[in-house]
């Protein structure tokens, strides 16, 4: 083990570990992964070659190393490497620090949870943070908590939400200008979602950016004006518990200092009790990174009432459009369709669908960028206490792609998105807000829409929206993506599978076992000449607990808590 980082020796306060600097250059740096998405923009690519197309076939696990415990649930986590040590965040709340070339534990963190935690969609964690001597992750109950990354002593353990009230954390903080910065969930419990900045060495709260329109908003304890307009877009009382939860974290752009973060749904689900379009749900917001304020927001689902969370990564990118370079961004919303913004202000540049089916609308205006709303396509509302007109939807509430992070390759051009084809019923039922009871008001089942497949990773061409290649999974896909200067894409699978595949053609070349469900998202770097892959296994996420016909049919996959990490064979 280590010795511990006592003493601060780092001009800029970083405590012996990795500096702001370092952490603003993670896409750069191949010798380590510090950052959640593989450095601020998150594009998840690696100029790592080594494993490549050609030799890829001998990469083979060095090892496994164990989460141990019964807790084996949902592993989303994204690993952190930093000198020699891979931390991951676990189910229920548990951190873990393995020595990087061995899987040796040098330790392990289990938060103590209260009873009565209300994560919606499975006790998982998408990974941590770190700066300086501190490893930082959320924990279900709503906390942040710093841990000293060489000992896995607590620093610092803030309340983020009162977890009493509905409010849970299950995404990977990011750490901009020495604030760690997160997002909340709960937008099933008509929480309100939020922006927070804190301190990152105390966790003191910086400043506080609610998503939902007239709650205001605070910088440095002081008030710092109301999110939108009071009424201009929900009636009455409801945006008091109007949702809209930040629950997938964000990305940042330093260029322009603007920290992009996705809202979850309205609350409740049943939109004919709110009408109006329900600023700021479904949207992506730009806040400056100094003072929490919205420079920009765009709504992908203007009166959301299909749980069509607008929480993606919205991932920055360059790209010449009409011989114009342009600051972009991309994200492929859970409602079906692929946006791509400039970034700098939020102007609407085009979206194309990137699933088989989008029920709810037919296409999107390319002028306002507004979706053209069919006018089946919604579900009814009640009738007194008799639940609404049952309509097939697709995609289903769990999207045309999830929170599972999709990657940028430079070389090709290409995003590559983990989506899946899948529909649902849906109904509306009469509904009224209980603190820390479910706030839905709806009903439904999920059901596949192909008899092939469910899953399909697809490579997009963001200038044209036009689909390069796809390959079609049985499973719906549930892990994130990563994307490599060695013409490879990896992305994980519910059967079990590691794959990589050419990402030019989406040959699949390569794939290895892992003994439980892939739904983390995997990494790559470099130490001592010889470049690595790590990823967790360990089936779970929202799919089993809310898939309706699609969880009955994978329900024989093992649960598991494992992480694999593999280098080529070179026999
Ligand atoms: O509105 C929310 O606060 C919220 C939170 C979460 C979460 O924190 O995991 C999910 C969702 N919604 C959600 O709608 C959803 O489909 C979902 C899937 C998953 C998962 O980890 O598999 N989490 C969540």
């Amino acid at each position: 083990m280590g010795v511990p980082a006592m003493a601060d020796n780092h001009a800029d306060g970083s405590a012996g570990g990795p500096s702001m600097a370092e952490l603003m250059n993670d896409a750069n740096s191949t010798g380590d992964v510090l950052s959640y998405g593989m450095g601020p923009w998150q594009q998840r690519y690696s100029a790592l070659n080594k494993v490549n197309t050609q030799t890829v076939r001998r990469l083979v696990p060095v090892y496994a190393a164990s989460l141990g415990g019964e807790k084996q649930r949902g592993q989303e986590s994204q690993p952190i490497v930093y000198d020699g040590t891979i931390y991951v965040t676990g189910s229920y709340s548990r951190l873990f620090a393995f020595d990087a070339k061995t899987g040796e534990k040098k330790w392990e963190y289990n938060a103590r949870l209260p009873d009565g935690i209300m994560p919606c969609c499975d006790v998982v964690n998408r990974g941590a943070a770190i700066h300086g001597d501190k490893i930082i992750f959320a924990t279900l109950d709503a906390h942040l908590v710093a841990l000293n990354r060489n000992t896995g002593k607590v620093i610092w353990n803030k309340e983020v939400g009162d977890y009493k009230a509905g409010y849970s954390a299950t995404a990977a903080p990011i750490i901009v200008k020495d604030m760690v910065i997160t997002g909340n969930s709960g937008g099933e419990f008509g929480i309100v979602g939020a922006v927070q900045a804190r301190d990152v060495n105390t966790g003191e709260l910086i400043w506080n950016r609610p998503t939902i329109e007239g709650h205001m908003g605070s910088l440095r304890g002081q008030d710092n004006g109301i999110t939108g307009k009071t009424n201009a877009t929900w009636e009455g009382d409801l945006w008091k518990t109007g949702g809209g939860a930040t629950w997938l974290g964000g990305t940042y752009d330093p260029g322009t200092n603007l920290l992009y973060f996705g809202t979850g749904n309205p609350a409740p689900w049943n939109s004919h009790l709110r009408p109006g379009d329900n600023l700021y749900t479904s949207s992506t917001l730009a806040i400056d990174a100094d003072t929490g304020k919205i420079k920009w927001h765009y709504q992908t689902t203007p009166h959301d009432g299909w749980d069509f969370d607008g929480v993606n990564e919205f991932i920055p990118f360059d790209a010449k459009i009409g011989g114009k370079d342009m600051k972009l961004g991309a994200k492929a919303d859970r409602n079906g369709y692929f946006y791509v913004l400039d970034r700098t202000n939020g102007k609407f540049i085009g979206a194309h669908k990137f699933v088989m089916q989008t029920t709810w609308a037919d296409g999107i205006d390319q002028k306002t960028g507004r979706p053209n709303f069919t006018k089946d396509g919604r579900p009814g509302a009640p009738d007194g206490a008799d639940k609404g007109k049952v309509v097939f939807s697709s995609p289903s509430f769990l999207g045309g792609k999830n929170w599972m992070p999709m990657a940028y390759s430079q070389d090709t051009g290409l995003f590559y998105v983990p989506s899946n084809d899948w529909g649902m019923d849906i109904w509306n039922e009469p509904i009224a807000y209980k603190k820390g009871a479910a706030y839905l008001g709806a009903g439904f089942t999920i059901k596949p829409i192909a008899d092939d497949h469910i899953g399909a990773l697809r490579a997009m061409n963001p200038k044209t929206g036009k689909i390069v290649w796809e390959y079609k999974n049985p499973a719906p896909l549930w892990g994130g993506v990563l994307s490599t200067g060695g013409n490879l894409v990896f992305t994980g699978t519910p059967e079990g599978y590691l794959k990589a595949f050419d990402a030019k053609t989406g040959q699949e070349l390569w794939k290895f076992n892992t003994g439980s469900g892939v739904v983390g998202s995997p990494i790559t770097w470099e130490d001592g000449g010889e470049q690595y892959v790590a990823v967790m296994s360990g089936w779970g996420g929202a799919v089993p607990l809310w898939g309706g016909e699609v969880a009955k049919t994978f329900k024989d996959i093992s649960q598991g808590g494992s992480l694999w990490v593999f280098k080529l064979y070179n026999q």
